[in-house]
């Protein structure tokens, strides 16, 4: 893996960013050598996105030309400390190129060495504006705000001048983060920024992973200014806690190639449990997304009334029919059904909360079981951590953030921060917990969390999460049946994998495109396209 592709792997904390700053300043990097060093990247970053009009037309601003977007007049937001100095040399770098720049800093009380920059650009002549409302001819926004040192609500004229800047739907690109979200929950303090562009530098903050950024963080990139993976190894060890699921990493995890010689039992055998009366396309969908995961042997466990309905969409599966209730749930499974011999046991979406004794009788059993859906609802009403405290083999969970608050009532935190509530979660039960969501995390009872850093809003729709369960289950039963050791792996696979398909379904097929059926086409063509 070369540099680029392991810090891709990273997420940090604001603490941890300084920390491994203060590492490269102990060292003896002066602190002014490396804002130069940062903001002269953004710059250069800014004028590739925002190329400078040559030969201006009467009427430039702004200009599209051959799908290119130019900026000539540039408003630059400059706050007190050093993401403020960062903003005052692109300033300054956009001013000598050529832009009009114009510098709304509303402080008095800057840091030293923004000070400099401030004193220094002022000495160039750039124009300084009073009020917001100065930049609203300008065809690009820099926002030089805060970065990673904001602490506390921004409020008053501040607050104002933020909101109202907002109001004008111009290009913004935010350095290091939007100004007003904290660097590590992504929460919105006060108001902040909706940037179109974030140049996020040295090491992604993990506030911008985290769902609730996401209406702020516009497009992001990562600005790589050489931090020694040396000082990044020595503050977040040789392996992050918080790791983004990167294409790479996929790469080394997924179960290919096999081995020449094998046969379909060696190469997993799953069985999901899954259907009702009311609900049997999410069986068919899950076993379209198990059929994806190529595992070598299908089971699926449906009401009896549903059998022939799932042998015409699932040929190849072996289609168990089970006893019903009333209401066409599954009743129990067939004396013949011995749990123990699957590798893994997906259970839950559409057998509705009736289905009780048979999630019991899952969990029972010392085999992996990832459960979803009504599984976890049963889950949720049988008690989550005292019924999961008895269990030895791997459970995942798969909530949605309405299914994680029935499963965990005492972690009341969910919306706040999505990463640390599924850190608690997995502690409190042992198990893998994946909680849904724009940006997917998952995490095990080591503590270990995985973030999926792209995904699409195509997949909000119904039966999204059953396909994600049977590929998921898919893949668990091909670990267990190759002796893989950890499993978690194997879920993180399977979330990429989800969400890369929806991307690529998306692309050709537009957002609205992106059914739960059509998505299980998709699932091919991002392996094929990965190898
Ligand atoms: N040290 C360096 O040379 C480097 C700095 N970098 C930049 O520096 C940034 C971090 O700099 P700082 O630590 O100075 O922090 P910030 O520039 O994010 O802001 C901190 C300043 O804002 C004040 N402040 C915090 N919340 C406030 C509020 N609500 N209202 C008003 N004032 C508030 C603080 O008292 C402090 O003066 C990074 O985000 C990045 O942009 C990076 O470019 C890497 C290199
Ligand atoms: N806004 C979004 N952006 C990206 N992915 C999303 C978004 N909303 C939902 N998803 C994904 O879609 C799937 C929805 O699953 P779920 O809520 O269980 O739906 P269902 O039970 O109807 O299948 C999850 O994998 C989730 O991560
Ligand atoms: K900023």
């Amino acid at each position: 893996m070369n540099r680029w592709e392991k810090i891709q792997e990273i997420a940090v904390t604001a603490a941890q960013m300084r920390e491994i700053e203060g590492r490269i300043f102990a060292a003896g990097m002066p602190v002014a050598a490396l804002m130069e060093k940062v903001a002269i990247l953004i710059s250069v970053r800014v004028q590739s996105l925002f190329p400078l009009l040559l030969n201006p037309t009467p009427n430039p601003s702004p200009l599209y030309r051959e799908g290119r977007r130019f900026a000539v007049r540039v408003g630059v937001l400059v706050g007190p400390g050093h993401n403020g100095g960062d903003a005052l040399v692109v300033a300054r770098e956009l001013h000598f190129r050529g832009y009009e720049v114009k510098i709304y800093r509303p402080f008095s009380k800057l840091k030293d060495l923004t000070v400099q920059h401030d004193l220094y650009a002022q000495s160039l002549g750039i124009c300084y504006v009073e009020n917001i409302a100065d930049l609203q001819d300008c065809d690009l926004i820099i926002d030089g705000l805060f970065g990673f040192g904001l602490e506390r609500e921004i409020k008053d004229n501040l607050a104002e001048a933020i909101n109202q800047l907002n109001e004008w739907s111009k290009p913004v690109v935010s350095i290091d983060l939007p100004s007003g979200l904290q660097t590590d929950t992504g929460e919105v303090l006060g108001t902040a920024i909706k940037a179109t562009y974030t140049l996020c530098l040295g090491l992604w903050k993990l506030g911008l992973l985290q769902d609730r950024a996401l209406e702020y963080v516009g497009k992001a990139e990562l600005i790589d200014f050489d931090i020694p993976l040396a000082d990044i190894t020595a503050i977040l060890g040789e392996a992050p806690q918080i790791q983004r699921v990167t294409k790479e990493f996929i790469q080394q995890h997924l179960p290919l190639p096999r081995p020449a010689v094998t046969h379909k039992y060696k190469q997993g055998h799953l069985l999901l449990i899954c259907g009702s009366r009311k609900y049997a396309g999410g069986a068919i969908l899950t076993g379209l997304g198990a059929r994806g995961s190529g595992v070598g042997m299908l089971s699926i466990a449906v009401p009896e009334s549903l059998k022939s309905l799932l042998v015409s969409h699932l040929p190849e599966a072996l289609i168990i029919g089970c006893e019903e209730t009333e209401n066409g749930a599954i009743a129990s499974l067939p004396d013949a059904v011995n749990l123990g011999s699957y590798d893994a046991i997906a259970c839950g979406p559409g057998i509705t909360t009736e289905a009780t004794t048979i999630v019991e009788g899952v969990l029972a059993n010392n085999n992996p079981v990832i459960l979803d859906a009504d599984g976890l609802n049963i889950l949720a009403q049988l008690g989550t951590i005292s019924t999961l405290e008895k269990r030895q083999a791997t459970t995942v969970l798969t909530p949605h953030a309405g299914e994680f608050k029935r499963l965990f009532p005492e972690i009341d935190y969910v919306q706040q921060n999505r990463v640390e509530a599924v850190k608690k979660a997995a502690e409190l039960t042992g198990a893998i917990v994946l909680l849904k969501g724009a940006r997917t995390v998952i995490g095990n009872a080591s503590g270990k969390i995985w973030i999926v850093p792209e995904s699409t809003p195509a997949l909000a729709r119904g039966g999204s999460g059953d396909v994600l369960t049977g590929l998921i289950g898919g893949l668990l039963a091909q670990g267990v049946a190759a002796n893989i050791n950890s499993l978690v792996e194997r879920v993180v696979i399977a979330a990429w994998w989800h969400a890369q398909a929806g991307i690529l379904a998306a692309k050709e097929r537009t957002e609205l495109g992106v059914d739960a059926f059509t998505l299980t086409q998709f699932l091919n063509p991002v392996l094929s396209g990965l190898l």
